[in-house]
Parts: C-alpha cells; structure tokens; sequence
C-alpha cells in the first residue's frame, strides 16, 4: 500500500476518537445515545460478570443484592442524585407488596435505591430471553409473567402469594404493566392488588418523581439532575377479599397520582448537584428551563 496513503488513514483513525468526543460535548442527541447504549452495555456487562458469581449460590433471592450492587453505580456515572423521602415506611416487620410507577428503564435505578431486603420484582417473561442478562434476573429470583396469557399469569401470582408468606418475600410489582413516559399514570393492572389480598400483606406505593428534567426520549437529552423518590404510607389489606380488588387498586392509584402531581410541581434542580462521570452534565447556568415543569422554589 502507498504508504502516503497509510498515513492518511492511521491519522483519520486517530482523529475518529476526537470527533466522537467533540460530537458527544456538543450534540446532545449523540450524548443521549451513547448514555442510553452504556446504560444498556453496562447491564448486560455486569449481567455476563455477575451471573457465575450468583450461579454458585443458585437461585436465590439473596442475589438480588448482587443485582442491587451491580446497578447502584449507576447513578454516580450519570450524575442522578437520588433522594429518598419517607424511606423509613419500608421497614416493616413482615413480607409486603410495593407497588410504584414505571417511566422508563431507568426506574432500575431508583429501584435499587430503596429495594428492600428479601424483595423480587415482577417482570415481563420477555427479559428472560435477554441472554445473560435474562440469566441474571433468574437467579436472582425474579418472577416472569407472561402478559398476553392472563390466566398463566394470574396462577404465577397465585404462587407468589403462598411463596411470600412461607418465605417472608416481598414483592415490587408496576401495575401499570409497561413503560409510560406520560405525564400522569396509566390504569392500572389489578395482579398486584390481587396478590397482595391473597397474600393478606400491606401494599406499600412508591412513586419515582418525573424525570423530565433530565431525561427525555422524545427530545434526545440525557443530562444530570436529581430524582426524588417517595414512600407512600402502607395500605393494610387484612380481612379484604377479591371483591374489594377494584376499589383497592382505584384508591392506591388516587394516592400515587396524587403524590405524583405534587412531585412534579416541586423544582428537582439543586445547586448542589452531583457531577456525572461520564462527561458534560446540564448547563446549570442556562436561564432557559428545559421540560416543563413549575420552577417554584420550596
Ligand atoms: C446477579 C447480578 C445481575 C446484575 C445485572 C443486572 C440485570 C438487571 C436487569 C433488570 C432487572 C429487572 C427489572 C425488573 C423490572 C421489569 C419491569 C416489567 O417488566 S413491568 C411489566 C410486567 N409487570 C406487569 O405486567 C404488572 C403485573 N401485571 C398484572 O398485574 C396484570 O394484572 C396481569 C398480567 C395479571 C393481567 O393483566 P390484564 O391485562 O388481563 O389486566 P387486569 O385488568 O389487571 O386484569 C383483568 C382481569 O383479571 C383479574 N385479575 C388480574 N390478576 C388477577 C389475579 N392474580 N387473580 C385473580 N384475578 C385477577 C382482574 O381483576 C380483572 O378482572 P375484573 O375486571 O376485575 O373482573
Ligand atoms: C442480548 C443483549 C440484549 C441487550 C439488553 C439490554 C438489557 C437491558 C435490560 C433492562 C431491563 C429494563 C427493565 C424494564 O424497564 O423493562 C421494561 C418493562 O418493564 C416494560 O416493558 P414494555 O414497556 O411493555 O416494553
């Protein structure tokens, strides 16, 4: 080869870093892009890494805590300060049900942030052909359900309720059954309120404060900020019967919905904000309010 040639292309070669560093400062649908497939890389790497690890021990709930520290980094790497409000409702002597809103993918997050010991959460039967990733979330004691085959389902959670009273396991459950990047809540699916009845549990809400501040499919931004999460008073379901289902899930929905309002009004910006890992954040400066959210000051 002309060697001419060859040089022109080791320095081409070289400058493809530079390039895809500059694009990543500047563009911000290029940052959004590369945080969304590191997030994914980085699940199915720590998946890969972790899973012999849980294998040794078999399946398990107990790897659920492998889970929790493969995925607490996270947060550090994106720069998401998670506050926690009322974590203390959690801690209740017996198994329960936690039920919580369901954004996006990146609920993991906040997930694991409050996941109670001896927790699994409910997932689509789909995660489980994620590979090693898939691998992962069975040994960890994940329970798939299969959305489209409702009664399949409804015997999965039949078992649940006898497992979590033999085995103390509480359950995270996101009843509104898919991601939903809207502003208020779907309706939600009734399997958790159901499980927690034939259980005889308390059902515990959780909701995960709007991420629009800085994260946004649609608009392609991925910045940092801060994410808020908040504890819902226990909902006793002691002496209710499958009947009683409708009302009870209506009026966990009217509580969350509530707190989420209110959480949305609430400004998440705060000058003490934690600096991602992974290069440029928001620019704090700027007058320009990204999303749309009420900037009112508490
Ligand atoms: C080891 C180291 C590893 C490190 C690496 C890390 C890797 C980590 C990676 C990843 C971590 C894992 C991440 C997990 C997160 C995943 C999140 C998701 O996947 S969210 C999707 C799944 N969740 C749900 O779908 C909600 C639960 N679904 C339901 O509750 C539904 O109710 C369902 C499927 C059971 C039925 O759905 P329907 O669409 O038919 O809707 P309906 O309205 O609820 O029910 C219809 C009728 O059936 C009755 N029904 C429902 N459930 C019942 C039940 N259990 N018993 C009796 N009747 C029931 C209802 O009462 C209703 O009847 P009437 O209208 O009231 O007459
Ligand atoms: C073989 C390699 C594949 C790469 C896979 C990347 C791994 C990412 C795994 C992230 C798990 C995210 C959990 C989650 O948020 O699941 C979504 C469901 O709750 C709702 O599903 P949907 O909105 O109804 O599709």
């Amino acid at each position: 080869m002309d060697p001419l040639l060859l040089l022109l292309l080791l320095h081409g070669l070289l400058l493809l870093p530079l390039a895809a560093l500059l694009l990543y400062r500047h563009s911000p649908p290029f940052q959004f892009l590369c945080k969304v497939a590191f997030f994914n890389c980085w699940i199915v790497a720590l998946a890969t890494l972790l899973s012999p690890v849980a294998a040794l021990r078999g399946r398990s709930v107990e790897n659920m805590r492998l889970l929790r520290a493969a995925l607490l980094p996270l947060k550090h790497l994106y720069g998401i300060r998670m506050r926690v409000r009322d974590s203390e409702l959690l801690r209740l002597p017996g198994p329960f049900v936690i039920v919580c809103n369901h954004q996006a993918s990146l609920d993991l997050m906040g997930m694991v942030e409050v996941i109670p010991e001896r927790c699994v959460p409910i997932a689509k039967r789909e995660l489980l052909y994620l590979g090693t990733v898939g691998w992962a979330c069975w040994l960890s004691g994940i329970i798939f359900i299969d959305r489209c085959r409702r009664d399949a389902a409804i015997e999965v959670i039949a078992r649940t309720a006898s497992a979590m009273r033999q085995e103390n396991l509480s359950v995270w459950v996101f009843p509104e059954g898919t991601r939903n990047p809207g502003k208020s809540m779907l309706p939600f699916k009734r399997g958790a309120f159901h499980l927690a009845v034939q259980a005889q549990v308390p059902i515990v809400p959780i909701v995960i404060s709007p991420y629009w501040d800085f994260f946004s499919p649609e608009e392609k931004r991925f910045t940092s900020g801060t994410c808020t999460i908040r504890v819902l008073p226990r909902v006793e379901t002691l002496g209710l019967s499958p009947k009683d289902v409708p009302k009870l899930t209506e009026s966990v929905r009217q509580a969350m919905a509530e707190a989420l309002a209110e959480m949305s009004m609430s400004d998440h910006r705060d000058q003490d904000m934690e600096q991602p890992l992974l290069g440029p954040g928001e620019d704090r400066g700027s007058p320009q309010g990204q999303g749309d959210t009420a900037r009112s000051r508490k």
